[in-house]
């Protein structure tokens, strides 16, 4: 069952075979391979990593696993119920989730410090599995999966999120299996029922709502998430608390996406390094003023999952109010970056992790079809290039080489209002995205375009989350 379960991130994923077998194969080790760290301390930092995210999907499903390798059940009664040891490091997982850059070199000489310590190695397989699952449940969100959970969901959403029954039907047909993926089985109809649109902990009647297609991939182009529910932003009696959708906002045809892309790679705007630090900040504070950020409204948390969090209430926080907090709002990658740093200091202290992490995020950021909606032939690198670095952007990580203006310049810009949104919400408060954000960006691309977004969205924040923590373990050792 718990495979099958998983089954379902996977096969989603499996719209991008490429990056799937990276995905795994790092995955795969930091769960199962040579570690530092003993099998159930990494399987509840799965739980409680998707659980800072309120990410019930994960949570039961590491919950079984956790148990499946002879973790002792009495931990799954909350935080209260762990060794000292493991309960010492869930403050980093709180702000590695929502603030990593407030990790201080003083964190983790707490932890490697006194009885019951961490060594550095096993401090450094834990910010990876960390920050793994906190990414992870990103995807999840942003692709609609959950599962069905009781007192979770309607008992009448029974039918699969499209995208998984058009990936699904891929996978049947006419797509060649790579050799990773003939291991993985392959899942019954009535595993793929269970499914259904994620939808927190509200219960709705949703009998009048022609929810989704089920059966019929998306190959056309045309979206194909539901369209008329607003399970999460709702609450029990049908008040919006939550609507990052609000005012509709027109979304860039891909026609002008396509030209503009190719007119920035024709003609490189010269401008100086003061100019071009300005641009970073202004998308920063244009970020902030994403509506994403201004509600903060108390967001109940799902009772099957509470007593995995302490603090709920400690949320992403925006480049503003880190302003006002006089706190050192901008990482820059000339300084610490993964490639230079990064992945050494990884490699360092877990061996070969770095190698597949590396090669995951190279996949995940040089990945291309060359396509674009109904366009063929096109080069896509500076629309995923934008995206990748506006997503670092939300974690105050600037690149100093890049030209934030193809971010936001008026009538250059390559990612749309609705976009910009919805990586917001996917990163910072996952838990939100509703099927509406989902709908309302991109919708000239494919399902499996948007999944590719999503899989950027994943692995461009696992590297932010990954650029703070090991800054700081650097500190700590120099
Ligand atoms: C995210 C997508 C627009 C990516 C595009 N389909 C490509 O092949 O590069």
């Amino acid at each position: 069952m718990e495979d099958l379960e998983l089954d379902q991130v996977t096969q989603v994923i499996n719209y991008h075979p490429r990056f799937l077998d990276h995905f795994l194969r790092t995955q795969n080790f930091i769960m199962d391979g040579d570690g530092p760290l003993p099998y159930d301390y990494r399987y509840y930092l799965a739980i409680i990593a998707a659980a800072r995210h309120q990410c019930p999907y994960l949570v039961k499903m590491y919950e079984k696993k956790f148990i499946n390798q002879g973790g002792k059940a009495e931990w799954l009664n909350g935080l209260d119920y762990i060794p000292s040891k493991l309960r010492a490091i869930y403050d980093i997982n709180k702000i590695l989730a929502h603030r990593p850059w407030l990790l201080r070199k003083e964190h983790i000489e707490g932890l490697t410090k006194g009885k019951n310590s961490w060594s550095l190695s096993e401090v450094v397989h834990a910010m990876v599995l960390l920050s793994h699952f906190h990414s992870l449940s990103s995807f999840v969100f942003s692709c609609g999966l959950t599962q069905k959970l009781d007192g979770l969901s309607s008992p009448k959403l029974k039918t699969a999120p499209a995208i998984l029954s058009a990936a699904q039907q891929q996978l049947s047909t006419n797509q060649p299996l790579p050799p990773l993926q003939q291991q993985i089985p392959q899942q019954p109809k009535a595993v793929l029922s269970e499914i259904t649109i994620n939808n927190n902990n509200n219960v709705l009647d949703h009998s009048n709502h022609q929810l989704y297609n089920n059966n019929v991939p998306n190959i056309s182009g045309s979206p194909s998430m539901p369209t008329d529910i607003t399970t999460h932003g709702a609450t029990s009696n049908g008040v919006a608390k939550y609507t990052p959708s609000g005012s509709p906002q027109p979304n860039v045809p891909v026609e002008a996406l396509v030209e503009r892309m190719k007119v920035l790679s024709q003609k490189h705007d010269e401008c100086s390094e003061a100019e071009l630090s300005n641009r970073f900040k202004s998308v920063e504070m244009q970020t902030a003023e994403l509506p994403a950020a201004a509600l903060e409204a108390a967001i109940e948390v799902p009772p099957i999952i509470s007593h995995y969090i302490e603090d709920p209430t400690f949320t992403y926080q925006d480049f503003a109010r880190r302003g006002a907090e006089n706190i050192p709002s901008t990482f820059r990658v000339q300084d610490y970056s993964w490639d230079d740093h990064g992945y050494s200091l990884v490699n360092g202290l877990y061996s070969d992790v770095g190698t597949l992490l590396d090669q995951k995020f190279r996949a995940a950021y040089n990945l291309t079809y060359f396509t674009m909606g109904g366009y063929r032939n096109v080069d896509t690198s500076k629309f995923r290039r934008a995206i990748w670095n506006y997503i670092q952007c939300i974690y105050g990580i600037r690149h100093d080489d890049y030209d934030y203006g193809e971010v936001n310049q008026v009538n250059k810009c390559l990612l749309d209002r609705p976009l910009k949104m919805f990586i917001k919400t996917a990163c910072c408060f996952p838990e939100r995205i509703t099927t509406k954000d989902y709908d309302s960006i991109l919708v000239e691309l494919q399902d499996s375009e948007k999944v590719h977004v999503n899989l950027m969205i994943m692995e461009a924040r696992n590297q932010a989350e990954l650029l703070y923590a090991l800054r700081e373990i650097m500190r700590y050792m120099t």
